[in-house]
């Protein structure tokens, strides 16, 4: 893709913080943004042999592209960044302005990308809808964290390495840099000025550095994406699967952990998915997946995908694990779907061989929601350690029973399922003692993004 320029690592005008003039008015990509060629391999993967497309990320779960580089700031490499730096209140003096116009903004940014670089719009799915959230939430999230430096590398990496799967290219950056300036220009025009200006593009060049950089160290490590071959479909309810599929080559996860998910009737669309079994000898991966109204991915997978069909996969990612050094009590709440991780981390502390309290709340919204229950109960009846409750929906919202079931002060918690029981889950425990940094659960906002 000969997109935007790209311009030699080490070259470029005005560097970062160098910017003369208003980037909304230049006609091409490339000239104040210059990303150093990262450490290791080029660039990142090319898009995939067969046109295939791909795109940017930013929360797991669901379809990303290469726009979220577009997050706000960190300053400084220096992760001088954060905390009330000039930079970081000019980025959230723009951003409060523009929220009100988001909407708009976007579509005009996107506008800018494509009628300047034409080609990148193959990085992205047909319809935008989805995307144009999926920047603006890129930028809201690093702004939120612009305070904690250790906070927005970590997220602003993981966004990076998610984007190796759409076809984004180191080379990419300047251009949807340009482009977002471009976009404030227009729609910022109370707070902007020529310092903010500066303000952007060093928190924007940094941030893209940092993602840059992590697609090139993960490049090290492996591929892009996955292709995955179906070989079991089984449809648990008439709008939920079990799908099971063959990756191409070997993938490398842990239980509770998550991928994104693309079918070959949707290019470009991805979907976050949880892995419901802990890795096993065949190397195969299984999938929950509920068909929800209008989900394209969801639907497809469901109700069309039949052993045979190839799917992609991104790589794994998550950090709903559990830690096997310790010997305390798992309490683990799957509420729906949401049981596939729980199911696979039960399966994990089965293969650790250690006796551990493990409580499993099953939530569900009737019996026949319930299309896991035999497993959940065979794994029980295996293993005297475990114990299984489903909860289906009555006077008692679920997070309440679990509360009632405790004491849980001594247990690691684990929650999984739509963002309201998550966010209850999290305040039923809170309230009964149970630390912060003892509850895991999905990035709310990815699992907010991953319908579909
Ligand atoms: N398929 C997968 O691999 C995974 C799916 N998820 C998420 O799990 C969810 C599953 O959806 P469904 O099966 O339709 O679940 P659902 O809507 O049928 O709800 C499941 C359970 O959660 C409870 N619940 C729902 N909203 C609640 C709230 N606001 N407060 C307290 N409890 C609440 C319900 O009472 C029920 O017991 C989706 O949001 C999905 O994104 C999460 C992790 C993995």
């Amino acid at each position: 893709m000969n997109a935007a320029t790209t311009t030699p690592a080490g070259r470029g005008s005005s560097g970062p913080g160098g910017a003369e003039g208003s980037a909304g008015d230049q006609g091409a990509a490339g000239g104040w943004f210059t990303p150093r060629t990262p450490a290791g391999p080029p660039g990142n993967a090319p898009a995939s042999p067969g046109g295939e497309r791909v795109r940017p990320p930013a929360a797991p779960a669901t379809q990303p592209p290469p726009a979220p580089p577009a997050a706000s700031g960190v300053p400084g490499a220096t992760a001088a960044a954060a905390s009330g730096s000039p930079d970081a209140i000019r980025i959230r003096r723009t951003l409060a302005e523009v929220a009100p116009v988001a909407d708009q903004m976007t579509s005009y940014f996107y506008a800018l990308l494509f009628v300047r670089h034409p080609p990148l719009r193959d990085l992205f799915p047909v319809a935008m809808d989805a995307q144009r959230d999926r920047l603006l939430r890129a930028l809201l999230t690093a702004a939120e964290h612009m305070d904690d430096p250790a906070v927005l590398t970590d997220y602003l990496r993981h966004l990076g390495r998610g984007h190796r799967k759409y076809g984004t290219q180191a080379a990419h950056y300047p251009a949807v840099g340009e482009a977002l300036i471009g976009a404030l220009t227009r729609y910022a025009t109370r707070t902007w000025d020529g310092e903010t200006e500066a303000a952007w593009i060093r928190t924007y060049t940094t941030i893209s550095q940092i993602m840059i950089d992590a697609a090139a160290d993960d490049e090290r490590k492996g591929p892009p994406w996955w292709h995955a071959e179906v070989v079991a479909h089984e449809l648990r309810t008439p709008d939920i699967a079990v799908v099971t599929v063959r990756p191409d080559q070997p993938y490398p996860f842990l239980a509770g952990q998550y991928a994104s998910l693309e079918t070959p009737w949707w290019p470009r669309v991805w979907r976050h998915y949880s892995f419901a079994a802990a890795p096993r000898p065949d190397g195969l991966l299984t999938f929950h997946v509920k068909a929800v109204p209008a989900g394209w991915v969801s639907n497809a997978l469901v109700h069309r995908a039949r052993p045979g069909d190839v799917l992609r996969l991104g790589p794994p990612a998550g950090s709903m694990t559990v830690d096997h050094t310790s010997d305390s009590g798992l309490l683990c709440v799957g509420g729906g779907t949401g049981i596939a991780p729980i199911k696979a981390l039960v399966e994990d502390v089965v293969e650790h061989g250690r006796r551990r309290p493990v409580e499993v709340f099953y939530g569900a919204r009737t019996d026949h929601d319930l299309y896991d229950i035999d497993t959940m109960l065979r794994l029980r009846q295996a293993h005297p350690w475990l114990e299984v409750r489903a909860v289906i929906d009555g006077k008692t919202p679920l997070p309440d029973v679990v509360r009632a079931h405790g004491p849980w002060d001594e247990y690691h918690a684990y929650l999984s399922g739509p963002p309201g029981m998550i966010r209850s889950g999290i305040d039923a425990l809170r309230g009964v003692g149970v630390p912060h940094e003892r509850i895991r659960h999905d990035s709310l906002d990815e699992l907010v993004a991953a319908t579909g």
